[in-house]
């Protein structure tokens, strides 16, 4: 997000496991919206009994609602740092004013607070949705009506197999939610989008969207929104915290999209906004090409005669990968693979350069070509960037910690994870 905005990244990974939280983007305060929250972090201070329970005083006794508060040892200097995060912009008194307090007589050292800033926040009090109403009665229309319930929307779910038809569904609800198989969803938007009233929207929920949303846009009236989101989970995922969602959103995405987009950010997704053409573009690498591998991979196994066995005592740290991802693709709804491979689009080029690729590396090997072989991972390495190479290398290790055992012998269990 810095470097698309052209910032200049000076470091990274400053500490191990950490986390960006702010990024400061100008030497200016945002204006005060209405609905803002001002985060400001303290020096390293001595600490003292009392010092917390007397610094958030100062602020409830104002009506000033606290909305995080960290307390931290200073790496350093192992001394307690504390980091708030309170409702209200610096720019109201009523905040200045407590947070002069609490520099001059809770902590009492001038400068020991360090106004991070003031920025206004994602308002989640307005809703304009009331109900949601999908088409498709699936696994991920469930599990995305379930969380939608429990923020007290109104969700109800139609399909082929439902009493409630999708044209009567239809005209009860402010969004209508497409989440059919990817080789349906441009049929069943043709056949229900001419249905959706101006003023209401259309979400689609799929894995493919040039032709998707062109669909949408065509076929709709003027006055509904629409707006494609691709939830880069399964239906087996306990929470959508830290992952990753890609939101595209076209000119006709109003307030009814974005509070969808909300509705994702409140629940701790990690949110990409793309072009319909960059979406299909990279999930092409992301999901289609490492499925078609994943598929051609266990082929290859039977092909040889190779067990189940001899891939858990022979394969490498670096094979384990690929292992892992055949094992996910082939534990998992075979239609939602089949259809993954089958996405139409700019996700098709990759499929087909990544084959012409592999027949030139496949001729290179056959040949022994060593140093010609040598050059091209030097050049590949250099387009992939050391920054990039160092990083996933360091996440690479963490995880053979945690899987390497696998590659000691054969049959050994593996944790439980929460994929
Ligand atoms: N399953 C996942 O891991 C996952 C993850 C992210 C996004 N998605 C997206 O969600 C969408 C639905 O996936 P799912 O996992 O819920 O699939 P699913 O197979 O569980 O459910 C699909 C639903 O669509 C209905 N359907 C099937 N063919 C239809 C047709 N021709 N016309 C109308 N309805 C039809 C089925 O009856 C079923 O109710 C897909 O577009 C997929 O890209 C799925
Ligand atoms: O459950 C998983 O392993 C997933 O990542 C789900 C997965 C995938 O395998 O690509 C399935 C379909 C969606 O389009 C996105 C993600």
């Amino acid at each position: 997000m810095l470097v698309a905005r052209g910032l200049h990244i000076l470091e990274r990974e400053v500490a191990p496991h950490n986390r960006t939280r702010y990024a400061v983007l100008g030497p200016e305060l945002a204006v005060p919206t209405g609905y803002d929250a001002t985060a400001f972090i303290t020096r390293p201070l001595e600490d003292r009994l009392g010092m917390l329970v007397d610094i958030l005083g100062e602020f409830s006794r104002r009506g000033i609602n606290i909305l995080d508060m960290r307390a931290e040892n200073d790496v350093k200097t192992q001394k307690l740092q504390i980091y708030i995060e309170a409702e209200g912009h610096i720019q109201d008194p009523v905040m200045a004013d407590a947070i002069a307090h609490v520099e001059n007589r809770v902590i009492q050292v001038p400068g020991a607070i360090r106004l991070l800033g003031s920025f206004p926040r994602l308002d989640m009090r307005v809703k304009y949705i009331r109900s949601f109403g999908f088409i498709g009665t699936g696994d991920m229309s469930k599990w995305f009506a379930d969380r939608l319930q429990h923020e007290g929307y109104e969700v109800l779910l139609s399909g082929r197999s439902t009493t409630l038809r999708p044209e009567e569904m239809i005209d009860q609800v402010d969004v209508v939610v497409v989440c059919v198989p990817i080789s349906a969803t441009v049929e069943t938007i043709r056949r229900y989008g001419p249905r959706i009233q101006d003023g209401k929207a259309l979400i689609l929920l799929a894995g493919e969207s040039e032709t998707t949303l062109d669909a949408a846009l065509e076929v709709t009236g003027p006055g509904v929104e629409v707006m494609l989101v691709h939830n880069l989970w399964g239906p087996q995922t306990a929470t959508m915290k830290d992952k990753n969602a890609i939101v595209v959103r076209t000119p006709r995405s109003g307030r009814l999209c974005t509070e969808f987009e909300a509705f994702l950010y409140k629940h701790g997704a990690d949110i990409f906004h793309d072009s319909p053409s960059k979406h299909d573009l990279l999930m092409g690498v992301g999901q289609k090409l490492p499925t078609v591998i994943s598929v051609a991979l266990a082929m290859t196994l039977e092909a040889n005669g190779i067990t189940s066995e001899d891939i858990a005592s022979h394969c490498t740290l670096t094979s384990l990968y690929p292992i892992l991802a055949m094992a996910r693709v082939h534990s998992q709804n075979p239609r939602t693979y089949a259809e993954i491979m089958s996405t139409s689009g700019a996700s098709r080029k990759i499929v087909h350069d990544f084959l012409d690729n592999l027949a030139r590396v496949s001729v290179m090997a056959d040949q022994a070509r060593i140093s010609e072989l040598c050059r091209l991972i030097d050049h590949n390495s250099d387009y992939l960037t050391p920054e990039f190479l160092q990083a996933r290398m360091a996440q690479a290790k963490a995880v053979d910690q945690v899987l390497g055992r696998m590659v000691q012998g054969a049959g050994v269990r593996l944790p439980e994870a929460d994929s």
